[in-house]
């Protein structure tokens, strides 16, 4: 090997005589050891430079994208921002009562008919006082048929209106793995504007489902899954809803609490890449529905309520982007008790990092935290609202089952603020909140509105709840 040295002294020896007697014109040569050092020097240089470049590209990116890696520049819905902002109303959460037929079916004693459930749902929505703690419902579009009054009423007292738009779920080959995509793209965006101009809706929901298992969810699943939440954002933001997206990890199976939440992240990662890569939707126009992280449902050690919030914060934390307004949580086959429970406790978590934040002089953790349940705000309810024994006593159960509906809303409300105690409303009347009588609808007092006021107007007393409301079994049963 020849190093620097011995390279310069053998060119050295090589060297022409070139004093100045004999090449007295001639400009002064550099030193031939001198290059060397010199393109080390050069080299330095320019390592520094590509670096400063670097950087600087990396700056501009990120200025670029608003701090979110964003490719290309967000559109920035101001309205949007504002229906979230009032979907996340610190005393309030979303209640899910957009079960498909088939879902609800399940949940059923009686005959799974279109009347019976248009009952029950009418129970729900004209619970007196709902829009205490409920800033929005969201509703399956047999719903908007059925319940047209219902819901105007509903919405003059304040309620959002939200649609579910997905049309269910389908098998993702190979189907044994028990995979599934989500239904629903297809005409999209004529049926978002037809549930924002016919009916009042201000958002939208979808639903994509993930099941933790050996090889589940796979990379596939993912993929396919958030591309096709992120398309559902772009068209609800588009045609003027707030996005409600909802990829569901299942509580189906026996995996523990570390499994649950690293499918968890895996999928929230999996979404908001998507969502980005879009590059055509305003994260602070829309809501994440996602699932609290606890153990498979048969796992054999359930997580006590601090262990699920612990975790749940983590994988939030590492998995959603800054930008995104705020989480609404689905219960999941969770009991009303567990669901409540599970949210007090992160509520208190939150609570209890923010202050130690404000300390330190830091922002607060990004995000509101809220609750969109469906069977943990409506379980007991309907039990009550299916143990009417006569048609005599519908008018009892109806108003049994609003009361325990108000209930679980009022100790989620709490809950979700970190406020209220551990096992408060695990027994029957636990917290009891005002029944309120119903307000008739603005435009039917003053005497407008049209058709649709007119008829809500009609069905506002609250002994014509009742009456109505007689849903029951036999008089919902067609
Ligand atoms: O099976 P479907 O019809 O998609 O509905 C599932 C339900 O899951 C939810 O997304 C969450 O409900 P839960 O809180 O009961 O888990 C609801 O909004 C919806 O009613």
């Amino acid at each position: 090997m020849v190093d620097g040295k011995e390279a310069s002294s053998e060119s050295a020896a090589k060297r022409p005589d070139v004093s100045p007697a004999s090449a007295p014109a001639r400009p002064a040569t550099p030193k031939p050891d001198a290059q060397p050092r010199r393109k080390a020097k050069d080299s330095g240089g320019h390592i520094i430079t590509a670096l400063f470049v670097i950087a600087a590209v990396i700056a501009g990116y990120w200025l670029h994208t608003g701090g979110h890696g964003r490719l290309g520049r967000a559109p920035v819905h101001h309205s949007l921002r504002e229906v979230v902002k009032e979907l996340l109303h610190p005393d309030k959460g979303i209640l899910a009562a957009d079960e498909s037929p088939s879902t609800l079916g399940k949940k059923l004693k009686v005959p799974n008919k279109p009347a019976t459930r248009r009952e029950w749902r009418r129970t729900l929505l004209t619970a007196p006082g709902l829009e205490q703690h409920t800033s929005g419902v969201i509703l399956h579009e047999e719903t908007f048929a059925a319940l047209g009054p219902e819901l105007a009423e509903l919405r003059a007292r304040g309620v959002a209106l939200g649609i579910k738009l997905d049309t269910g779920t389908k098998p993702l080959p190979p189907a044994k793995a028990g995979e599934t995509i989500t239904l629903g793209l297809d005409g999209l965006e004529a049926r978002c504007a037809e549930f924002r101009d016919k009916h009042g809706a201000t958002f939208a929901k979808w639903r994509s489902v993930f099941r933790v298992g050996k090889h589940t969810p796979s990379a596939g699943a993912v993929r396919r899954n958030s591309a096709d939440l992120a398309a559902f954002a772009a068209a609800a933001q588009k045609c003027g809803l707030v996005p409600i997206v909802e990829p569901e990890v299942l509580a189906e199976g026996d995996h523990d609490i570390q499994r649950a939440a690293g499918a968890a992240a895996r999928v929230l990662k999996g979404l908001f890449r998507a969502l980005q890569q879009r590059g055509d939707v305003d994260l602070q126009a829309l809501l994440l529905k996602a699932a609290l992280v606890t153990p498979g449902r048969t796992a054999p050690q359930q997580a006590p309520p601090a262990e699920v919030a612990t975790a749940t914060l983590r994988v939030l934390l590492s998995s959603v982007p800054k930008a995104v307004a705020g989480i609404v949580f689905l219960s999941g086959g969770q009991s009303e008790a567990a669901a409540t429970a599970n949210l007090l406790a992160l509520g208190r978590l939150v609570k209890a990092r923010n202050a130690a934040r404000a300390k330190a002089e830091k922002p607060p953790l990004p995000w509101a935290l809220s609750f969109s349940f469906g069977r943990a705000l409506t379980d007991s309810a309907l039990a009550a609202w299916q143990a009417a024994g006569s048609r005599d006593a519908q008018p009892q159960a109806v108003a049994k089952a609003q009361d325990l509906l108000l209930e679980r809303l009022t100790l989620n409300a709490m809950a979700q603020r970190g406020e209220g105690a551990p096992g408060q409303g695990e027994g029957e009347g636990a917290a009891k909140p005002k029944r309120k009588k119903a307000k008739k609808p603005k435009k039917a007092q003053q005497g407008g509105g049209g058709v649709e006021a007119e008829r809500a107007a009609g069905e506002s007393g609250a002994a014509e709840k009742a009456r109505d409301g007689a849903a029951g079994a036999e008089a919902g049963a067609q």
